[in-house]
């Protein structure tokens, strides 16, 4: 595991969560992540391990289910979880943003794309009405749209889910955030538009230097444009190192099975292996020894043997 946490803007460390209703059951389990400005680094797994959730630990928006039961979230040094509510927020609009899965819901549907780009440099920057609307066309022209005058007098469902995302990515970066959370951003679109989605936020991020944390359930979208890697099983980070060691020596045999359940653009005739239940069952058995070292540190019961 490599892990590097110097000069890094995001520093996640140790970050536990759980359920409120049962605080032993964590979904996060002692998770470390560090993103540096300029680095792109992937956070994979498989559907449930827990990538949302971090995101959602990072903007403040957990489910009221869920609570943080340790660990620290630090953006350029300042721990957001230790911080009142006000300034957390304000701090995260000045330094964070968030490229979502979903742009449809993701937009004010009765709202123009204008207001919705332009608000965030109006609160967050302190421009002028008609400062932020001349930044907002930059910001279009800058995502390759064509027509930004007419997009911006647009509503949500005026435009393709292509062409919303573009705006998604123009608003995220509006106010030059020092972190960007894409959490799936092309899952919801068709696969020609994906790539188009992919190469766009690899070209912003790389114009601007931005730390960019992406969440994916696949090796393929991080082989083409993560750095850095961070795969997440139950909850707990399983491997932690650079997208070409991962790709050439995974150091977990989860890793390793997930590589080859991977479809290969380059191979795209190469078969491909589900991960075996006896590698799922032995990372769920480690995972189970962790709990159990965990809880024991704390003087608390034995653990039950749940699955994580
Ligand atoms: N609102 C909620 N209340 C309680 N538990 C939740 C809630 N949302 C998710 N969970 C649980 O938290 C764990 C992690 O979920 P999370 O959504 O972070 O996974 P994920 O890796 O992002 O999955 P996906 O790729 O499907 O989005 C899962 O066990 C899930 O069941």
């Amino acid at each position: 595991m490599s892990g590097d946490a110097g000069g890094a803007y995001l520093d996640i460390d140790g970050l536990s969560i759980s359920l409120r209703a049962d605080r032993e059951h964590r979904l996060l389990r002692s998770v470390s992540l560090h993103v540096r400005p300029g680095e792109v680094r992937g956070l994979v797994g498989e559907s449930g391990a827990g990538k949302s959730m971090i995101g959602k630990t990072i903007f403040g928006i957990l489910p009221r289910a869920v609570s943080v039961v340790e660990g620290q979230v630090r953006l350029g040094g300042t721990d957001v979880l230790a911080l009142p509510e006000g300034r957390r927020r304000k701090l995260i609009a000045r330094t964070s943003a968030l490229i979502p899965q979903d742009p449809l819901t993701a937009l004010n549907p009765v709202r123009r794309i204008d207001g919705q780009i332009t608000d965030r440099l109006t609160a967050v920057l302190g421009q002028s009405r008609k400062q932020a609307r001349q930044r907002a066309l930059t910001l279009l022209e800058e995502v390759h749209i064509n027509d930004p005058e007419r997009v911006l007098a647009s509503y949500p469902h005026q435009l393709s889910g292509g062409m919303r995302q573009r705006v998604l990515i123009a608003a995220a970066f509006a106010a030059e955030p020092k972190l960007i959370v894409a959490d799936e951003p092309t899952t919801a679109l068709d696969v020609t538009v994906q790539k188009q989605i992919l190469r766009l936020i690899a070209e912003m991020q790389q114009r601007h230097g931005t730390a960019l944390l992406f969440v994916t359930h696949d090796l393929g979208v991080v082989a083409k444009i993560c750095q850095n890697v961070t795969v997440l099983f139950g909850g707990r980070v399983v491997e932690d190192t650079d997208v070409r060691s991962l790709f050439a020596q995974p150091a977990h045999p989860y890793t390793a099975a997930l590589i080859k359940a991977t479809p290969r653009y380059d191979r795209p005739d190469a078969s491909l292996l589900p991960v075996p239940a006896a590698v799922i069952e032995a990372t769920r058995r480690e995972i189970a020894e962790v709990d159990d070292a965990w809880m024991a540190a704390r003087g608390l019961r034995p653990a039950r043997r749940a699955t994580p």
